[in-house]
């Protein structure tokens, strides 16, 4: 079962030398455990200021965020984060790369009876993102988007019960992305971790979500909310259906409405 998070009247204020800023405003957000939920909103909206506070690496300046009913002080249990760059270690192998976590937590080498259950997970992974046979090349071997399957499966070998992904196919070909998107949806059915999902791409956003929240620019505050009632599981097809472009549009407009796309 994926983590419930409670987001009630949320504010960020960052104190600079230069300033006040504030990042976010009055952000109130219910997401529902195994929910797949992604936000979209203008660049220096404050997307990664939520994912920083959900992750319980920065604080509010006001409001209130509860993970599974509680209140939390530091870093989130039971969760693993992706980031556009896979930050993948160079000198360790694909294998080793995924079960570095393990590692870190002293639970791999050390403890012999787990390092084969272990191992055999990684592989599963690996198999699950199409690295089948890659457990023993070196991440320089790979191209982006093998390494960024690498970093997924690196992420989820923690079982965690919610994962944040903070534009984890930004930087990758439009077809490689496609492809990642299918992956992760089918990852996502299998595990039922909750997943934050942070994207400037209005298509992926829809494609991936049961809800998507459309945010302002700053400072950032929630404009709407859209609950993505297309069947599951999704794949590539969807793209062509008539809701899914309907949703593609709504989201759209919002953003037209408030001058941040233009009319073309
Ligand atoms: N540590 C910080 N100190 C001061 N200002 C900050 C800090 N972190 C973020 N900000 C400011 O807060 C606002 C929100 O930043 P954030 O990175 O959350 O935006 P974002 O929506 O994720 O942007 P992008 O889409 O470009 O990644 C921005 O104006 C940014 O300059």
């Amino acid at each position: 079962m994926g983590t419930s998070i409670e987001l009630q009247r949320i504010e960020k204020v960052f104190y600079t030398k230069s300033g006040n800023v504030q990042a976010l405003q009055n952000i109130n957000l219910k997401i529902k455990p195994g929910e797949f939920l992604s936000i979209v909103g203008p660049s220096g909206c404050g997307k990664s200021t939520i994912m920083r506070l959900i992750a319980g690496l920065d604080q509010s300046t006001d409001g209130t965020l509860k993970i599974n009913g509680s209140t939390i002080s530091g870093v989130a249990g039971d969760m693993a984060v992706v980031f556009q760059r896979d930050v993948l270690l160079e000198w360790k192998t694909i294998l080793q790369n995924v079960l570095f976590p393990l590692e870190l937590k002293g639970i791999t080498w050390f403890h012999r009876r787990n390092h084969q259950t272990n191992r055999s997970k990684a592989i599963d992974l690996l198999e699950a993102v199409g690295l089948k046979g890659f457990e023993d090349k070196y991440p320089h071997e790979l191209s982006g988007g093998m390494r960024q399957r690498v970093a997924i499966c690196r992420a989820l070998i923690q079982e965690p019960k919610l994962l944040l992904m903070d534009e984890p196919f930004g930087a990758l070909d439009a077809l490689t992305r496609e492809q990642m998107m299918t992956d992760l949806l089918k990852l996502s059915d299998k595990y039922g971790f909750t997943t934050v999902f942070i994207t400037h791409s209005i298509e992926e956003a829809v494609f991936l979500s049961d809800r998507v929240v459309v945010m302002s620019g700053r400072p950032g505050t929630i404009l709407e909310e859209f609950p993505i009632s297309l069947s599951r599981p999704r794949n590539g097809d969807v793209r062509t259906e008539g809701d899914f472009t309907s949703y593609v549009k709504q989201i759209r407009s919002v953003f037209k409405a408030q001058g941040i796309l233009a009319e073309v």
